[in-house]
């Protein structure tokens, strides 16, 4: 491991910046925890810096997030820039990293919603490894995907790939980059009984998108209990 001399590790994470992402991923966990995303250590957030991959350790609280609790990874050697005593980096590192590679992300943010949660076992249900809705305004929250400009429109239809969970959250990977690659306009990716995988170009991207997902998942759960169908 080639890791920086202490006082250039330790420059990695410290800056009075609120936006540098050494302070930003305490502060979306904390937001996050706040809608039930991030609870019980689960779920979290990265950030790419130029060729500096910011990552949470794993199995701690993240809403809890200090900077000096930071991975830094150089995005090209993949190799650890500063890695904090004792901590591991988190377990959704390579789901992260599939983001960054294959999308050129900026920010990829893992939620375990409730609402994403009860749409797999929905969609498990009826037999179907895809989300499909259409006619909500929020879809104009959802980027349109890298092919194309913008988000999507009012009358275009959202459709998100589900993989199936595996015990450990690295397993997730192969499945993750095969829907990434089957899904070319695909911003994001729930995986069945467990959450959901959500990048951007940046943070702002990542971060609402997230949000628009999450307030239709919601929607789409409470449409099923009245007996309202989710497509034509
Ligand atoms: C409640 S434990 C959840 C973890 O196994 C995993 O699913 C997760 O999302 C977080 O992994 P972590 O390694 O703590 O960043
Ligand atoms: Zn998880």
């Amino acid at each position: 491991m080639s890791t920086l001399s202490n006082p250039e590790a330790e420059a990695l994470v410290t800056s009075t910046d609120p936006h540098h992402p050494a302070n930003h991923i305490g502060e979306l966990c904390r937001n996050f925890y706040s809608h039930g995303w991030v609870t019980g250590t689960g779920g979290g957030a990265s950030i790419r810096h130029g060729d500096h991959i910011y990552l949470a350790p794993s199995g701690v609280q993240k809403e809890l997030l200090r900077p000096t609790d930071m991975f830094v990874m150089d995005y090209k050697t993949k190799e650890y820039l500063r890695k904090p005593p004792v901590l591991k980096p988190s377990a959704c590192t390579p789901l992260f990293m599939a983001a960054y590679t294959e999308r050129n992300a900026g920010c990829c943010i893992h939620t375990h919603s409730q609402w994403a949660v009860l749409v797999t076992l929905l969609c498990e249900q009826a037999g179907s490894d895809v989300f499909e809705i259409e006619r909500l305004e929020q879809i104009k929250g959802i980027p349109a995907g890298p092919t194309k400009q913008g988000n999507l429109g009012y009358f275009d239809k959202l459709r998100i790939p589900i993989i199936e969970n595996t015990a450990h959250e690295e397993d997730l990977k192969d499945s993750l980059e095969q829907a990434i690659k089957t899904w070319p306009d695909t911003g994001s990716v729930l995986v069945r009984r467990h959450g959901i995988y959500v990048w951007g170009k940046d943070v702002a991207q990542a971060k609402t998108q997230c949000e628009s997902l999450d307030y239709i998942f919601q929607l789409a759960v409470e449409m099923h209990k009245l007996g309202l169908k989710w497509t034509q």
